[in-house]
């Protein structure tokens, strides 16, 4: 059985075509297996100078489990045919009723906790390489970069994404990226704001409305399913942002809306499948599911190539240092489109731009949704940190819409953004595959030669591991946005331990402080473009919503089932109860501004 894993939007689903069908990876969070949440066995445990203590911990002992025909049937497949001798890395020989019934990278995590932080997953013909160790995803995502590429992630997202920066080859990724990252220069962000203001304050009106309506029956309390909300919030977001277009998907539908979320729905599934029969050309005719997937595709490319061509009719040339000092306030269409054709040099064909545009729509909308919609989550269970934030919100805005300078103040909220992304990664793995032979360092508790591995090697960087890690992490499952805040640890084994201090002044903890023990955006070259524009959105999000209600979940938390595909999300929706907050009344007459259509 062949695993695979896909990013959608730099966004790694965890995913794996299943052994004779397509496995679907769903699980209730009660379904986690006790792994996660019983406490390690600690054999020796040394508390850092402050910061995160670093806990050895001794493997618990195996469950015994009765083992299936086909589980021993894969385990012999495995040892025959297992590719590349990975030396003495340890190999999980997993169950393949171990991936049933629940996503991936809960069991990558159990196996991780048996087997240590690098171990190769060997469930069939082909190997996977497993890494959860800082120091080796340092090694893969910074040192040696461009040793890696995205592997089997490319050749999924090829027909959606085309040359964009996630799947392209590396002269095209080198010459995009050195024209995208400064579009996302500090007077864009700044001007976002005002973009993540108004598309949040319609999603505001729209629950305001619905509360109004339940209290006019005398119901003060509404449900609400809020991953589907947070969903159409990103994407109008990502429409004004990214290529100054209104999918006004908070208020309505639309077939550009519905042929967004059939494309999404498509990358899922393409990561889930075993056999690609999407490669068999007929099967764009024969197959229902990819006649509806092209005709989505040529919708949001027709929609995109006629936004370039209008951005191509009103060019005006200048240089990117110029257009980055301008006068945000004053430039009317703000988005990312506009700087790129405008950008003086760089001068990309048609088909390129709409590559970048696609690219950039799928990486930048469901990932910060699920932020949105995790955080939403954690903070639903914990009622004392949401008085907490919505203490400092209303210190910070009183009743009033976030500016740039205020999201410097709303610290906590912040924080809360940062430990969403921290108990719930988007994407929860990334991928890459070797180009060529390289030795990986050994790991926590790995061999202290480390692990020489050829070309042409699959490997998971499991960023859920390396954020729940018990190595790297206090009470790792525990939803503490505070933890952030604490000051240096000590070096532990060549890892650098966490320091605030070099954040090189980020508003947010990010890969630097943590020594790539916390990758929310990955790391390198690679790293994610969107991540400042991301945090900023979600930061802004989150205030305004919890400036403004009140938030209990509809039922348990265990009940909320989990599903991978390009991010982690809910099976079955996050439904909500949504309450007007008591004490601010007042605050509910300052009226939110919509964007104009
Ligand atoms: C909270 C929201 C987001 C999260 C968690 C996230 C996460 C990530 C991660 C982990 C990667 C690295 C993938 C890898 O190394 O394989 C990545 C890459 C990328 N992200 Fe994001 N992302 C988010 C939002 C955005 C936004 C808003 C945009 C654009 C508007 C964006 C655009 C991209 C692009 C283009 C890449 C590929 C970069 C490259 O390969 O050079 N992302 N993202």
């Amino acid at each position: 059985m062949a695993v695979a894993a896909v990013a959608v939007g730099g966004c790694v689903a965890s995913a794996m075509p299943g052994a004779a069908a397509s496995l679907s990876f769903s699980g209730s969070l009660s379904q986690r297996g006790a792994a996660l949440y019983q406490p390690c066995h600690t054999r020796n445990s040394r508390s850092s100078a402050g910061s995160i203590t670093c806990l050895r911990t001794e493997p618990e002992p195996k469950a015994v489990k009765e083992r299936s025909f086909l589980d021993n049937a894969s385990n012999v497949l495995t040892n025959l045919l297992s590719g590349g001798n990975l030396g003495s890395m340890p190999i999980a020989e997993g169950a393949v009723s171990d991936l049933f019934g629940r996503p991936l990278f809960f069991a990558l995590y159990d196996w991780f906790i048996q087997h240590g932080s690098v171990y190769k997953l060997a469930f069939g013909p082909k190997a996977f390489v497993v890494v959860s160790d800082p120091i080796v995803a340092r090694h893969i995502l910074r040192e040696n970069a461009f040793g890696f590429d995205k592997g089997v992630l490319a050749d999924i997202l090829e027909p959606i994404m085309g040359k964009g920066l996630i799947p392209a080859d590396l002269d095209t990724w080198k010459s995009r990226r050195r024209a995208i990252v400064p579009g996302f220069h500090s007077a864009y962000l700044e001007s976002m704001v005002e973009v993540f203001n108004d598309c949040t304050g319609r999603t505001i009106n729209k629950l305001d409305t619905l509360l109004r309506k339940a209290e006019s029956t005398g119901d003060e309390v509404i449900e609400v399913e809020m991953e589907a909300e947070y969903s159409s919030l990103a994407l109008d977001i990502i429409g004004l942002s990214v290529f100054n277009y209104d999918f006004g998907s908070v208020t309505s539908e639309s077939p550009v809306i519905q042929a967004v979320y059939g494309t999404l729905y498509e990358a899922e599934h393409r990561s889930t499948f075993y056999i690609p029969y999407w490669k068999f050309p007929p099967a764009r005719w024969l197959v229902p599911r990819q006649v509806k997937f092209n005709a989505d595709l040529k919708v949001i490319n027709d929609c995109l190539d006629d936004l370039i061509r209008r951005a191509r009719d009103t060019r005006q040339e200048d240089d990117a240092e110029a257009m980055q000092q301008r006068d945000y306030s004053k430039v009317k269409d703000k988005s990312l489109l506009r700087f790129l054709v405008d950008m003086r040099g760089e001068e990309p064909d048609d088909r390129q731009l709409r590559d970048d545009l696609m690219t950039m729509l799928i990486a930048g909308h469901e990932t910060t949704a699920a932020v949105l919609t995790w955080a939403t989550f954690m903070l639903a269970q914990n009622p004392d940190k949401v008085k907490k934030a919505q203490h400092e919100i209303d210190g910070v805005l009183g009743g009033r819409k976030p500016t740039f300078e205020d999201l410097k103040k709303l610290q906590y909220v912040r924080l809360i953004v940062a430990e969403s992304l921290r108990l719930y990664p988007q994407p929860p793995l990334l991928i890459r595959r070797s180009l060529k032979p390289d030795k990986l360092p050994g790991g926590r508790n790995g061999d202290p030669n480390g692990y020489s591995i050829p070309k042409g090697v699959d490997l998971f960087i499991s960023i859920y591991n390396l954020h729940r890690s018990p190595y790297f992490w206090d009470e790792p499952d525990k939803f503490m946005p505070e933890r952030f805040l604490r000051t240096k640890a000590s070096d532990v084994d060549g890892w650098a331990g966490f320091d605030p201090a070099r954040g090189q002044g980020a508003l947010y903890p990010n890969e630097m402080m943590a020594d790539f023990a916390f990758l929310p955006f990955g790391g390198g070259p690679r790293k994610c473009v969107g991540d400042q524009f991301a945090l900023m959105e979600s930061t802004v999000g989150l205030a305004m919503i919890l400036q403004k209600f009140d938030v209990q979940l509809r039922g348990k938390p265990e009940d909320v089932e989990l599903v991978t595909g390009a991010t982690i999300h809910t099976k079955a929706g996050l439904w909500c109860k949504l309450k007007r907050r008591q004490n601010i009344q007042s605050l509910l007459t300052s009226k939110v501004a919509s964007v104009s259509r």
